[in-house]
């Protein structure tokens, strides 16, 4: 079987070790046509022959750069696997899921059970993993051991001023809290710690005042500097933790009142103190131990903190209840001083004086935090809990000056990441929920300040404000000091799954590496002194620095008040400087980007000009064929129009012609002196009325007709409208478009088909007068039909004078219009509204107004030929 131990490329590229770290995860997104997987995923980088992550980051890292690389240290990440409890070998749990290769690496092989296994069998992920850590430690490693490897070289760190931040991270009952606290005999790793820093400053304390605990932000004064030693033993700074707990809780005795400062036990927190674990620790874990590396005539006072991130609220372990009665805790705020560095308001700080006091303190402290029992551990921490001791380093004889400064070791015992759906408890699964949240983020911060570490790339934010936790470690990621992880592992197979994401976490971890600490910046400080003011740049500063590294020993409290002044003054110096680089950075900056800008912009003028003229192209073609369009259909319908008032006019002639040609023979002259007999005329009357009712329907239909011919001219009217408004739109498009050259052709087009219409118009008005002219001729057909009605009536001379009068013929005078015959009256007017008479017309309605003797005497006469009346083919000829 061949294994992959190290990346393809073989050189650890950021991108290269992120894809290692994260390569299980991100694969678990692909198919099962993906190329085949490495068997083992190598979860961590700087294996083998790989170059260390300083020289890598050196080569990029600008802020490397300015910085001696030797205090650059990759964070320290430690793997501790604990033995299986007698509960989980009486299950029998198995164990051959974790396997240690050696010191600093552990192989992880999937059990058969778990999720990893399940989706490494479809191709997805691997089965195996590869981890390695600064150094791993095995089932069988005892606490003292541990302590020597991991925190042993902290508190000798923190007497030299430095601060220190060891963190434990695991699966909930994987042995974090054992290996803080420890059990039983088995004291922890801070025990242990407490235990040698008062045996390293043995005859160093700084006992002879009986400080009064006081609160952080006193303490934070000290440290800025800002009170001297002859202050602090005066109490004059100090705030008693009484006053401010006797606001808090109405008055009641603190703490303090039972003397664990002084160790007077009557009160009931000696009580509680009697019933803690004495510390037991082996004889050998404080041998040579003895500070002698400690600062000449230097001497120390140690505070203590401890407190709980409890669902994303602070609570002060040490804020210990005065009676037995059950009461609400009071939570801590976080503030920020004036530097902008988080810290707990409010939190009791104790000054111990002894390692047991401090141990006894802390018992206390531990019995306040939140333990519940859970389906995994019957005693498990439900909040992360954090234990600092602070060391002020006094010069006793420096009684005006401030030569005070203060380091601090915290341990933080994180509370376990677990699985929250094994939470019955509605309580428990909302603690699981912050805990692996406030996990989560610090997971994110980790990841982000790794990606930070890398110049090259764009800076991403630090997400420290989304959990109390990252807050409150902040600083020992930003240059306040280093810290360091402690990872643990239960190797039972029945939670490989969760073991295997803690460990894909850590590996984040020790990608990391430690910004620059605060003595890198007092050897900054000074170099800078001993550089001749205003001169130099970064890189001959830190020449001079590589050559002197001896002085990154030096304390800034040993300089005098002249010096920091004159340090003072270069940093100012320095920051002008970097202000004037940076100013013209960012007018070249801005230069370029403007040009680029208008680079851009002209880019983008072209190409809306272009879409523009495409586009009035694009318009003026649609508008072409829209108009052909609709000179197609009008020539189609205009045609049609013709036709069909062709085919009615020749019709009207047809059926005129027919009467006509029906009534003359009926009309016979009379030439003798009988008229003739009454049953022809009857029948004559009736054919007369029957001839009437015709004509009055021809007259109908006519009517008809040319009203439809008025709605086809309101239909015109209406299309030349459309057309005149598509004209417009054209103009306006043409407009638009900025151009003039299909406009003037669509303009052409448009009279052209103004003038069709204009000749259509002139068409129509002939039509109409054609009309009017048959109107006319049919007026004039009907008057001398009645004229014809009219002698036959009143030739009727044997009729008596009374039945001619009865028929109001006999005494009709001239002029006597009442009683003329009903024959005289038109009808077709009111038939043909429209109609406006002719010159012709006029004189046959003047020839219309012969008087009824004259029609008689005319009647009498030989019929005169028929006048020339047009026919139809003479009239269509005239359109
Ligand atoms: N190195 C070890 N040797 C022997 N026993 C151990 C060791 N580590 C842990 N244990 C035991 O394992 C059990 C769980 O340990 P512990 O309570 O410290 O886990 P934890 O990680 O703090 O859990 P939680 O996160 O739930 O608080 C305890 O009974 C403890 O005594």
């Amino acid at each position: 079987m061949a294994l992959s131990l190290s990346s393809p490329s073989g050189y650890p590229y950021d991108e290269d070790e992120e894809m290692a770290v994260f390569e299980s995860t991100a694969a678990e997104h692909g198919g099962p046509t993906r190329p085949r997987l490495p068997e083992i995923s190598v979860i961590s980088p700087g294996l083998d022959t790989r170059p260390s992550i300083i020289e890598q980051v050196t080569v990029y890292g600008s802020m490397l750069g300015n910085c001696d690389e030797g205090n650059m240290e990759r964070v320290k990440v430690y793997l501790r696997i604990r033995p299986l409890t007698e509960t989980e070998i009486s299950r029998g749990e198995e164990k051959g899921c974790v396997a240690v290769q050696n010191e600093e690496t552990l192989l992880l092989k999937a059990p058969k059970e778990s999720q990893n296994m399940r989706t490494a069998e479809k191709g997805i992920t691997q089965s195996m993993h590869k981890f390695s850590f600064t150094k791993i430690l095995g089932p069988k490693t005892t606490q003292q051991q541990f302590y020597e490897c991991t925190m042993k070289k902290m508190v000798k760190d923190v007497l030299q001023g430095e601060n220190r931040l060891l963190y434990t991270y695991g699966v909930t009952n994987s042995g974090k809290t054992y290996t803080i606290q420890g059990s039983g005999r088995e004291a922890g790793l801070l025990p242990r710690a407490l235990a040698s820093l008062f045996r390293k400053l043995q005859g160093r304390l700084y006992g002879a005042i009986d400080l009064k605990p006081v609160m952080y932000q006193d303490v934070k004064q000290l440290d800025a500097g800002e009170v001297t030693a002859e202050e602090i033993r005066r109490n004059s700074l100090l705030k008693e933790v009484r006053g401010n707990q006797n606001s808090r809780r109405g008055g009641t005795t603190s703490i303090w009142d039972s003397g664990i400062g002084g160790l007077s036990s009557t009160s009931n927190m000696a009580t509680l103190l009697e019933d803690t674990d004495s510390v037991c620790l082996e004889p050998d874990s404080l041998s040579n131990s003895k500070g002698d590396d400690l600062e000449e005539g230097m001497q120390f006072s140690i505070w203590v903190s401890f407190y709980e991130i409890y669902n994303e609220f602070l609570y002060d372990l040490l804020d210990a209840s005065p009676t037995l009665q059950p009461r609400k805790r009071v939570t801590l705020r976080l503030s920020d001083d004036k530097q902008g560095n988080p810290y707990v308001k409010d939190l009791t700080w104790i000054n111990v004086r002894s390692a047991e006091e401090a141990w006894k303190i802390l018992r206390a402290g531990h019995r306040n935090q939140s333990f519940a029992s859970t389906v995994l551990n019957q005693n498990s921490s439900r909040s992360h809990s954090i234990f600092s001791i602070r060391v002020l380093h006094i010069r006793p004889e420096a009684h005006s000056s401030p030569a005070k400064h203060i380091s601090e070791l915290t341990v933080c015992d994180l509370a376990g990441s677990e699985r929250c759906k094994e939470q019955i408890n509605g309580e428990r699964m909302k603690e699981a929920n912050n805990i692996n949240t406030s996990l989560l983020t610090l997971g994110r911060c980790i990841s982000a300040l790794r990606h930070n570490q890398n110049k090259m790339r764009p800076p991403q934010v630090v997400p420290f404000r989304d959990s109390k936790l990252t807050r409150v470690l902040q600083g020992f990621f930003c240059g306040r000091g280093v810290s360091s992880m402690v990872v643990n592992i239960n190797p039972c197979a029945s939670i490989y799954d969760e073991t295997l994401q803690a460990l894909k976490f850590s590996a984040t971890a020790t990608q990391l590496v430690h910004g620059p600490s605060t003595k890198t910046r007092v050897a900054y400080i000074l170099s800078l002194l001993r550089e001749p003011a205003g001169s130099g740049n970064d890189s001959t500063m830190m020449e001079e620095e590589g050559d002197e590294s001896d002085v990154e020993d030096g304390d800034i409290t040993m300089l005098n008040t002249e010096a920091l002044l004159q340090a003072i003054d270069v940093l100012k110096r320095e920051v002008q400087r970097q202000r004037e680089e940076r100013e013209v950075l960012e007018a070249n900056v801005r230069e370029q980007v403007v040009s680029e800008m208008m680079e851009v912009i002209n880019d983008m003028q072209n190409g809306f000009r272009e879409t523009l003229e495409a586009q009035g192209a694009l318009i003026e073609e649609r508008y072409e064929d829209k108009i052909a369009n609709i000179q197609k259909h009008l020539k189609k319908f205009y045609s049609q129009e013709l036709k069909e008032r062709d085919q009615i006019i020749e019709n009207l002639f047809a059926t005129l012609e027919k009467k006509e040609d029906e009534s003359v023979p009926k009309a016979v002259p009379r030439g003798d002196s009988e008229g003739p007999r009454r049953s022809q005329r009857l029948m004559t009357q009736t054919e007369q009325g029957s001839l009437q009712a015709k004509l009055q329907q021809c007259g109908a239909e006519l009517n008809a007709k040319t009203q439809g011919g008025l709605r086809s001219w309101k239909n015109l009217r209406q299309l030349r409208m459309d057309l005149q408004k598509l004209g417009v739109d054209l103009q306006s498009g043409e407009r638009a478009c900025c151009r003039n050259t299909g406009g003037e052709r669509l303009r052409q087009a448009l009279a052209g088909a103004d003038e069709t219409l204009a000749k259509q118009d002139q068409i129509l008005v002939e039509l109409q007068n054609s009309l009017t002219l048959i109107k006319a001729d049919l007026r004039r057909k009907a008057e001398t039909l009645a004229q014809t009605q009219l002698p036959t009536s009143c030739d009727d001379t044997s009729a008596t004078p009374s039945s001619c009068k009865k028929r109001g013929c006999g005494a009709i005078a001239p002029g006597n219009t009442e009683n003329r015959p009903p024959s005289k009256r038109t009808f077709f007017p009111p038939l043909f509204p429209m109609c406006t008479p002719t010159r012709k017309y006029n004189s046959r309605v003047v020839e219309a107004n012969i008087t009824p003797y004259s029609q008689i005497l005319r009647s009498r006469q030989q019929s005169p030929p028929r006048s020339p009346a047009p026919t139809p083919r003479t009239l269509r000829g005239r359109y």
